[in-house]
């Protein structure tokens, strides 16, 4: 599977920010084809960061350095015109807030057919045939009557599942999620957690899975980068990184999943999971 060229590869990238503060510190890891990639670290490691420099996203005052190509674009230092064009349909990202991707005033049918009418040319029959099919894919239930509502009439896990509609329109190479169920109650994480799963299997979507939760980056990656103070400080298999974490840090990231687990009286994470839950490839 990982024999052929990465879709994403990422090479010394560095964010600094206006004043020669190094929030993201040579952080390089590649993604395959269908891949699924967890970030892990606490706030403020600079997860975030990496997501939004490897999207061109990086907010005015941010600056990147190194290489970032994606689907054999560079994206460090592209012109708008570049980023635009990857962006529709080489990367597409998810946030913790659905709410900071769609728009309250406008009807949800019309905000997830929008990268399908810029990027793929749809109108009319077709593209209400495809926001349709889109609803589908993600089990928004009733998606005649859902696409004609506005976002504050909707569940916060329907907003997620809109917005993960709206990333999938273009049929992006690599879906970036980042905390895509830190806001959402517990119930709902695990379902939005599954129609993920099932979304970038299905579509052969790589993934690249930011989080603070050891517990849940288990469930859902097969290789993993730990973050802290910006830089990566451990790489691996997340089932045998959770088994035998070599970084100090990463011991403190499992032990503390472990610790809270056992508090809620769930499953320690995946590595002693058998795999109904999990399925690593
Ligand atoms: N626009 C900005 N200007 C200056 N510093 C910033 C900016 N955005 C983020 N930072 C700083 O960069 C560091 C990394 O932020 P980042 O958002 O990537 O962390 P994170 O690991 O994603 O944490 P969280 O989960 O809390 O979002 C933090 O110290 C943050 O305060």
């Amino acid at each position: 599977m990982n024999d052929g060229a990465p879709v994403l590869a990422v090479d010394r990238l560095t964010v600094e920010a206006d004043g020669g503060q190094r929030l993201v510190d040579d952080v390089s890891f590649t993604l395959h084809p269908g891949e699924r990639l967890g970030v892990i670290g606490e706030s403020g490691s600079g997860k975030s960061l990496t997501s939004l420099a490897v999207a061109g996203l990086l907010a005015p005052g941010l600056t990147a350095r190194g290489s970032v190509r994606l689907a054999g674009t560079e994206v460090v230092g592209a012109p708008e015109a570049t980023l635009n064009r990857v962006r529709g349909s080489a990367v597409a990202l998810v946030f913790q807030e659905p709410l900071t991707a769609l728009d309250p005033l406008m009807r949800v049918g019309r905000q997830i057919g929008g990268p399908l009418r810029r990027h793929r040319g749809l109108r009319g029959a077709a593209l209400r045939a495809a926001v349709l099919d889109l609803m589908a894919e993600v089990s928004l239930p009733e998606p005649e009557r859902l696409a004609r509502s506005f976002p504050h009439e909707m569940s916060g896990g329907q907003r997620q599942r809109v917005a993960i509609a709206m990333a999938l329109a273009c049929d992006p190479t690599v879906l970036i999620t980042d905390e895509p169920t830190t806001a959402l109650d517990v119930t709902v994480q695990a379902e939005i957690l599954e129609l993920l799963l099932r979304v970038v299997r299905e579509r052969g979507t790589a993934l690249v899975f930011v989080s603070h939760d050891m517990a849940v980056v288990s469930q859902v990656v097969q290789r993993v980068i730990v973050m802290r103070s910006g830089a990566v400080v451990e790489e691996g298999d997340v089932a045998e990184l959770v088994a035998a974490p070599r970084h100090p840090y990463t011991q403190r990231l499992v032990e503390s999943a472990r610790t809270l687990d056992a508090t809620l009286g769930g499953r320690p994470p995946a590595a002693g999971r058998d795999a109904t839950a999990v399925e690593h490839r």
